[in-house]
Protein backbone atom coordinates (compact mmCIF):
# COMPACT_ATOMS: atom_id res chain seq x y z
CA UNK A 1 0.00 0.00 0.00
CA UNK A 2 1.35 3.24 -0.44
CA UNK A 3 -0.01 6.28 2.25
CA UNK A 4 -1.47 9.11 1.09
CA UNK A 5 -3.20 11.94 2.52
CA UNK A 6 -5.98 14.02 0.98
CA UNK A 7 -5.21 17.26 -0.56
CA UNK A 8 -7.58 20.07 -1.84
CA UNK A 9 -4.84 22.61 -3.90
CA UNK A 10 -3.05 25.24 -2.67
CA UNK A 11 -6.05 27.77 -3.18
CA UNK A 12 -8.76 26.18 -1.23
CA UNK A 13 -6.29 23.71 1.49
CA UNK A 14 -5.23 25.32 5.33
CA UNK A 15 -2.65 22.14 4.62
CA UNK A 16 0.45 22.71 2.77
CA UNK A 17 2.53 20.23 0.60
CA UNK A 18 5.49 20.90 2.81
CA UNK A 19 3.30 19.52 6.30
CA UNK A 20 2.16 16.52 3.99
CA UNK A 21 5.93 15.75 3.06
CA UNK A 22 7.44 15.61 6.87
CA UNK A 23 4.31 12.99 7.88
CA UNK A 24 6.74 9.93 8.20
CA UNK A 25 5.34 7.51 5.38
CA UNK A 26 3.20 9.83 3.48
CA UNK A 27 4.57 9.57 0.01
CA UNK A 28 1.52 10.98 -1.85
CA UNK A 29 -1.42 13.11 -1.73
CA UNK A 30 -4.52 12.64 -3.67
CA UNK A 31 -6.17 15.36 -4.82
CA UNK A 32 -8.70 16.69 -7.82
CA UNK A 33 -9.29 19.71 -9.49
CA UNK A 34 -11.72 21.61 -7.09
CA UNK A 35 -12.52 24.35 -8.77
CA UNK A 36 -14.17 22.07 -11.30
CA UNK A 37 -17.92 21.49 -11.46
CA UNK A 38 -19.11 17.84 -12.45
CA UNK A 39 -19.68 17.66 -16.04
CA UNK A 40 -17.34 20.26 -17.28
CA UNK A 41 -14.06 18.57 -19.12
CA UNK A 42 -10.36 18.49 -17.20
CA UNK A 43 -8.42 20.73 -19.41
CA UNK A 44 -4.66 18.94 -19.69
CA UNK A 45 -2.72 22.06 -18.50
CA UNK A 46 -4.39 22.44 -15.35
CA UNK A 47 -3.73 18.19 -14.71
CA UNK A 48 -0.24 18.85 -15.61
CA UNK A 49 0.24 22.03 -12.98
CA UNK A 50 -1.27 20.32 -10.63
CA UNK A 51 1.06 17.29 -10.75
CA UNK A 52 3.58 19.21 -11.51
CA UNK A 53 3.42 21.21 -7.89
CA UNK A 54 2.50 17.97 -5.95
CA UNK A 55 6.04 16.38 -7.59
CA UNK A 56 7.46 19.85 -7.18
CA UNK A 57 7.27 19.65 -3.32
CA UNK A 58 8.60 15.45 -3.02
CA UNK A 59 4.94 13.66 -2.97
CA UNK A 60 3.34 12.08 -6.03
CA UNK A 61 -0.31 12.51 -6.80
CA UNK A 62 -1.11 8.88 -5.86
CA UNK A 63 -4.82 9.47 -7.55
CA UNK A 64 -7.79 11.97 -8.22
CA UNK A 65 -10.99 12.06 -5.58
CA UNK A 66 -12.94 12.95 -7.26
CA UNK A 67 -14.19 13.54 -10.71
CA UNK A 68 -17.80 13.71 -9.93
CA UNK A 69 -20.55 12.33 -11.81
CA UNK A 70 -23.47 15.00 -13.12
CA UNK A 71 -26.59 14.11 -12.10
CA UNK A 72 -27.47 13.87 -15.74
CA UNK A 73 -25.70 10.05 -15.64
CA UNK A 74 -26.91 9.46 -12.12
CA UNK A 75 -30.77 10.21 -13.42
CA UNK A 76 -30.09 9.05 -17.06
CA UNK A 77 -31.24 11.82 -19.06
CA UNK A 78 -30.66 12.02 -22.59
CA UNK A 79 -28.20 14.68 -21.93
CA UNK A 80 -26.35 12.59 -20.07
CA UNK A 81 -24.44 11.83 -23.28
CA UNK A 82 -22.69 15.18 -23.44
CA UNK A 83 -21.40 14.25 -19.95
CA UNK A 84 -20.14 10.56 -20.51
CA UNK A 85 -18.21 12.37 -23.34
CA UNK A 86 -16.76 15.06 -21.26
CA UNK A 87 -15.86 12.45 -18.68
CA UNK A 88 -14.08 10.09 -21.02
CA UNK A 89 -12.24 13.11 -22.39
CA UNK A 90 -11.35 13.70 -18.53
CA UNK A 91 -10.29 9.54 -18.09
CA UNK A 92 -8.21 10.26 -21.25
CA UNK A 93 -6.25 13.59 -20.26
CA UNK A 94 -5.90 11.83 -16.76
CA UNK A 95 -4.11 8.17 -18.23
CA UNK A 96 -2.09 10.83 -20.35
CA UNK A 97 -0.82 12.24 -17.24
CA UNK A 98 -0.06 9.22 -16.27
CA UNK A 99 -2.80 9.29 -13.17
CA UNK A 100 -4.46 6.17 -12.58
CA UNK A 101 -6.80 5.92 -9.53
CA UNK A 102 -9.79 7.79 -10.07
CA UNK A 103 -12.41 8.05 -6.93
CA UNK A 104 -16.08 9.17 -7.35
CA UNK A 105 -19.30 8.36 -6.10
CA UNK A 106 -23.19 7.42 -7.07
CA UNK A 107 -25.05 9.29 -4.63
CA UNK A 108 -28.03 11.40 -5.78
CA UNK A 109 -27.46 14.91 -4.61
CA UNK A 110 -25.78 15.06 -1.53
CA UNK A 111 -22.46 13.19 -1.19
CA UNK A 112 -21.83 12.37 2.75
CA UNK A 113 -24.40 13.70 4.87
CA UNK A 114 -23.74 14.44 8.35
CA UNK A 115 -25.73 16.55 11.10
CA UNK A 116 -23.15 17.96 12.97
CA UNK A 117 -19.75 19.39 12.08
CA UNK A 118 -18.23 20.32 15.27
CA UNK A 119 -19.37 17.73 18.40
CA UNK A 120 -17.54 17.89 21.49
CA UNK A 121 -16.29 14.57 22.58
CA UNK A 122 -14.97 14.51 26.03
CA UNK A 123 -11.15 15.12 25.67
CA UNK A 124 -12.23 18.42 23.87
CA UNK A 125 -11.54 17.74 20.74
CA UNK A 126 -14.50 18.33 17.85
CA UNK A 127 -15.55 16.09 14.85
CA UNK A 128 -18.36 15.25 12.40
CA UNK A 129 -21.17 13.42 13.45
CA UNK A 130 -24.80 12.04 12.28
CA UNK A 131 -28.15 11.44 14.01
CA UNK A 132 -30.82 9.93 12.57
CA UNK A 133 -33.49 11.85 14.05
CA UNK A 134 -32.03 15.18 13.40
CA UNK A 135 -31.81 14.06 10.19
CA UNK A 136 -35.39 12.87 9.93
CA UNK A 137 -36.72 16.79 11.30
CA UNK A 138 -34.89 18.44 8.88
CA UNK A 139 -36.16 19.55 5.63
CA UNK A 140 -33.88 18.33 3.07
CA UNK A 141 -33.76 21.69 1.35
CA UNK A 142 -32.17 22.98 4.13
CA UNK A 143 -29.64 20.50 5.18
CA UNK A 144 -27.04 23.17 3.56
CA UNK A 145 -28.14 25.93 5.56
CA UNK A 146 -28.13 23.87 8.58
CA UNK A 147 -24.48 22.95 8.20
CA UNK A 148 -23.03 25.40 6.58
CA UNK A 149 -22.33 27.59 9.51
CA UNK A 150 -19.53 25.00 10.92
CA UNK A 151 -17.56 24.63 7.50
CA UNK A 152 -14.63 27.24 9.07
CA UNK A 153 -15.38 29.14 6.17
CA UNK A 154 -14.11 26.40 3.39
CA UNK A 155 -15.82 25.07 0.98
CA UNK A 156 -17.04 21.05 1.43
CA UNK A 157 -16.41 19.13 -0.76
CA UNK A 158 -19.91 17.72 -1.99
CA UNK A 159 -21.64 20.08 -0.92
CA UNK A 160 -21.22 23.49 -3.62
CA UNK A 161 -22.74 26.22 -2.84
CA UNK A 162 -23.90 26.34 -6.55
CA UNK A 163 -25.04 22.95 -6.42
CA UNK A 164 -26.67 23.32 -3.00
CA UNK A 165 -28.66 25.88 -4.43
CA UNK A 166 -30.91 23.90 -6.34
CA UNK A 167 -31.42 21.27 -4.17
CA UNK A 168 -35.42 21.78 -4.78
CA UNK A 169 -35.20 21.15 -8.73
CA UNK A 170 -32.19 18.38 -7.96
CA UNK A 171 -34.91 15.80 -5.84
CA UNK A 172 -37.30 16.55 -8.67
CA UNK A 173 -35.51 15.12 -11.19
CA UNK A 174 -34.89 12.15 -8.75
CA UNK A 175 -38.55 10.98 -8.26
CA UNK A 176 -38.40 8.89 -10.73
CA UNK A 177 -35.11 7.01 -10.14
CA UNK A 178 -35.14 4.48 -7.13
CA UNK A 179 -31.92 1.51 -6.70
CA UNK A 180 -32.94 -0.38 -9.61
CA UNK A 181 -32.72 2.46 -11.86
CA UNK A 182 -30.07 3.75 -10.01
CA UNK A 183 -28.05 0.47 -11.07
CA UNK A 184 -28.91 0.33 -13.88
CA UNK A 185 -27.91 4.48 -14.81
CA UNK A 186 -24.12 3.18 -12.96
CA UNK A 187 -24.38 -0.22 -15.16
CA UNK A 188 -24.88 2.18 -18.57
CA UNK A 189 -22.22 4.38 -17.11
CA UNK A 190 -19.39 2.06 -16.69
CA UNK A 191 -19.77 0.36 -20.08
CA UNK A 192 -19.12 3.48 -21.84
CA UNK A 193 -16.21 4.23 -19.82
CA UNK A 194 -14.11 0.65 -19.53
CA UNK A 195 -12.61 0.65 -22.81
CA UNK A 196 -10.93 4.11 -21.77
CA UNK A 197 -10.15 2.57 -18.29
CA UNK A 198 -8.75 -0.80 -20.02
CA UNK A 199 -6.59 1.83 -23.09
CA UNK A 200 -5.01 3.72 -20.20
CA UNK A 201 -4.92 1.77 -17.26
CA UNK A 202 -7.12 3.71 -15.05
CA UNK A 203 -8.63 1.94 -11.96
CA UNK A 204 -12.41 3.40 -11.26
CA UNK A 205 -13.05 3.42 -7.23
CA UNK A 206 -16.59 3.99 -6.59
CA UNK A 207 -17.23 5.74 -3.30
CA UNK A 208 -19.48 3.80 -0.75
CA UNK A 209 -22.55 6.24 0.08
CA UNK A 210 -22.23 7.44 3.42
CA UNK A 211 -24.27 6.85 5.31
CA UNK A 212 -24.71 3.84 4.28
CA UNK A 213 -29.09 3.68 3.42
CA UNK A 214 -31.19 6.06 2.22
CA UNK A 215 -31.72 10.01 3.39
CA UNK A 216 -35.01 11.84 2.69
CA UNK A 217 -36.06 9.12 0.49
CA UNK A 218 -33.41 9.26 -2.22
CA UNK A 219 -32.05 6.07 -3.72
CA UNK A 220 -28.84 4.96 -2.01
CA UNK A 221 -26.90 1.41 -3.51
CA UNK A 222 -23.49 1.50 -2.79
CA UNK A 223 -24.17 0.34 0.93
CA UNK A 224 -23.30 -3.23 1.77
CA UNK A 225 -21.59 -6.48 0.93
CA UNK A 226 -24.62 -7.68 -1.76
CA UNK A 227 -24.56 -4.59 -3.53
CA UNK A 228 -21.10 -4.07 -4.09
CA UNK A 229 -20.78 -7.61 -5.35
CA UNK A 230 -23.69 -6.78 -7.81
CA UNK A 231 -22.05 -3.99 -8.78
CA UNK A 232 -18.60 -5.86 -9.53
CA UNK A 233 -20.84 -8.66 -11.59
CA UNK A 234 -22.54 -6.28 -13.64
CA UNK A 235 -19.56 -4.61 -15.51
CA UNK A 236 -16.88 -7.23 -14.72
CA UNK A 237 -13.99 -5.45 -15.35
CA UNK A 238 -10.88 -5.18 -12.95
CA UNK A 239 -10.62 -1.50 -13.49
CA UNK A 240 -14.53 -1.34 -12.22
CA UNK A 241 -13.51 -1.36 -8.72
CA UNK A 242 -14.73 0.19 -5.35
CA UNK A 243 -12.81 3.09 -2.65
CA UNK A 244 -12.89 0.67 0.04
CA UNK A 245 -14.12 3.21 3.21
CA UNK A 246 -14.49 2.00 6.94
CA UNK A 247 -15.88 5.10 8.14
CA UNK A 248 -18.98 4.86 5.18
CA UNK A 249 -19.63 1.34 5.10
CA UNK A 250 -19.13 0.99 8.82
CA UNK A 251 -22.31 3.46 9.30
CA UNK A 252 -24.52 0.61 9.54
CA UNK A 253 -22.72 -1.68 11.74
CA UNK A 254 -24.30 -5.25 10.26
CA UNK A 255 -21.29 -4.77 7.40
CA UNK A 256 -18.83 -6.83 8.66
CA UNK A 257 -15.91 -4.71 7.48
CA UNK A 258 -12.98 -7.59 7.28
CA UNK A 259 -15.42 -10.04 5.35
CA UNK A 260 -16.18 -7.55 3.14
CA UNK A 261 -12.62 -6.37 2.26
CA UNK A 262 -11.70 -10.15 1.99
CA UNK A 263 -14.59 -10.50 -0.37
CA UNK A 264 -13.26 -7.65 -2.83
CA UNK A 265 -9.89 -8.88 -3.03
CA UNK A 266 -8.46 -7.20 -6.35
CA UNK A 267 -10.55 -4.97 -6.89
CA UNK A 268 -10.16 -2.72 -3.79
CA UNK A 269 -7.79 0.29 -5.79
CA UNK A 270 -8.17 2.78 -2.70
CA UNK A 271 -8.73 2.63 0.96
CA UNK A 272 -10.09 5.15 3.46
CA UNK A 273 -9.09 4.10 6.87
CA UNK A 274 -11.38 5.57 9.63
CA UNK A 275 -12.76 4.75 12.65
CA UNK A 276 -16.19 5.44 14.47
CA UNK A 277 -17.64 5.87 17.65
CA UNK A 278 -21.33 4.50 17.89
CA UNK A 279 -23.54 6.03 20.36
CA UNK A 280 -26.31 4.21 19.35
CA UNK A 281 -26.60 2.64 15.98
CA UNK A 282 -28.25 5.91 14.47
CA UNK A 283 -26.25 8.10 16.13
CA UNK A 284 -22.69 8.05 15.77
CA UNK A 285 -19.54 10.38 15.75
CA UNK A 286 -15.85 10.35 13.96
CA UNK A 287 -13.39 9.16 16.81
CA UNK A 288 -9.46 9.10 16.52
CA UNK A 289 -8.15 6.39 14.04
CA UNK A 290 -7.06 4.54 17.54
CA UNK A 291 -9.36 0.87 17.81
CA UNK A 292 -10.30 1.92 21.41
CA UNK A 293 -11.30 5.24 20.71
CA UNK A 294 -13.98 4.13 18.52
CA UNK A 295 -15.76 0.84 17.74
CA UNK A 296 -14.06 -1.12 14.56
CA UNK A 297 -11.04 -3.32 15.16
CA UNK A 298 -8.92 -1.03 13.03
CA UNK A 299 -5.77 -3.60 13.49
CA UNK A 300 -8.32 -6.53 11.77
CA UNK A 301 -9.18 -3.71 8.81
CA UNK A 302 -5.71 -3.46 8.39
CA UNK A 303 -4.48 -7.37 8.31
CA UNK A 304 -7.62 -8.00 6.19
CA UNK A 305 -6.16 -5.49 3.45
CA UNK A 306 -2.51 -6.64 3.83
CA UNK A 307 -4.16 -10.52 3.11
CA UNK A 308 -5.62 -9.67 0.15
CA UNK A 309 -2.58 -8.01 -1.27
CA UNK A 310 -3.68 -4.57 -0.92
CA UNK A 311 -0.67 -2.47 -3.04
CA UNK A 312 -3.22 0.92 -3.96
CA UNK A 313 -3.26 4.29 -2.17
CA UNK A 314 -4.48 4.57 1.48
CA UNK A 315 -5.47 7.37 3.37
CA UNK A 316 -6.35 8.00 6.68
CA UNK A 317 -9.91 9.68 6.76
CA UNK A 318 -11.99 12.45 8.29
CA UNK A 319 -9.88 13.43 11.48
CA UNK A 320 -10.83 15.18 14.38
CA UNK A 321 -10.23 18.85 14.94
CA UNK A 322 -7.88 19.41 17.82
CA UNK A 323 -4.93 21.72 18.97
CA UNK A 324 -6.79 24.53 18.01
CA UNK A 325 -6.65 23.98 14.42
CA UNK A 326 -9.10 25.55 11.85
CA UNK A 327 -9.85 24.35 9.02
CA UNK A 328 -12.14 22.48 6.94
CA UNK A 329 -14.10 20.05 9.15
CA UNK A 330 -12.79 16.63 8.81
CA UNK A 331 -9.48 17.61 6.96
CA UNK A 332 -6.99 19.54 9.43
CA UNK A 333 -3.52 18.46 9.44
CA UNK A 334 -3.03 17.16 13.62
CA UNK A 335 -5.15 14.50 13.53
CA UNK A 336 -4.86 12.56 10.02
CA UNK A 337 -1.15 12.66 10.84
CA UNK A 338 -1.76 10.79 13.64
CA UNK A 339 -4.22 8.56 11.90
CA UNK A 340 -1.66 8.01 9.41
CA UNK A 341 1.36 7.21 11.50
CA UNK A 342 -0.80 4.77 13.63
CA UNK A 343 -1.85 2.92 9.84
CA UNK A 344 1.89 2.51 9.23
CA UNK A 345 2.37 1.04 12.64
CA UNK A 346 -0.42 -1.05 12.13
CA UNK A 347 0.87 -2.07 8.62
CA UNK A 348 4.60 -2.56 9.68
CA UNK A 349 3.65 -4.65 12.81
CA UNK A 350 1.48 -7.20 10.18
CA UNK A 351 4.24 -6.84 7.87
CA UNK A 352 6.90 -8.43 9.92
CA UNK A 353 5.47 -10.57 11.86
CA UNK A 354 4.03 -12.36 8.40
CA UNK A 355 7.72 -12.34 7.37
CA UNK A 356 8.81 -13.64 10.40
CA UNK A 357 6.35 -16.77 10.08
O1 LIG B 1 -16.50 12.02 3.24
C1 LIG B 1 -15.60 12.51 2.57
O2 LIG B 1 -15.03 13.57 2.81
C2 LIG B 1 -15.18 11.77 1.37
O3 LIG B 1 -14.85 10.47 1.71
C3 LIG B 1 -16.26 11.83 0.30
O4 LIG B 1 -16.67 13.14 0.11
C4 LIG B 1 -15.70 11.26 -0.98
O5 LIG B 1 -14.60 12.03 -1.39
C5 LIG B 1 -16.64 11.23 -2.13
O6 LIG B 1 -17.86 10.66 -1.78
C6 LIG B 1 -16.04 10.44 -3.28
O7 LIG B 1 -16.58 10.87 -4.46
FE1 LIG C 1 -14.39 7.92 2.60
Amino acid sequence: MQMTLRWYGSKYDTVTLKQIRQIPGVTGVISTLYGTAPGEVWEMDDILALKTEIEAAGLQLAGIESVNIHDAIKIGSPDREQYIENYITTLERLGQAGIHMVCYNFMPVFDWTRTELARMRPDGSTVLAYNQAAVDAIDPAKMFESIAGDMNGTVMPGWEPERMAHVKELFEMYKDVDDEKLFANLKYFLERIMPTCDKYNINMAIHPDDPAWSVFGLPRIIINKQNILRMMKMVDNPHNGVTFCSGSYGTNLENDLPDMIRSLKGRIHFAHVRNLKFNSPTDFEEAAHLSSDGTFDMYEIMLALYDIGFDGPIRPDHGRMIWDEVAMPGYGLYDRALGATYLNGLWEAIEKSHKQK
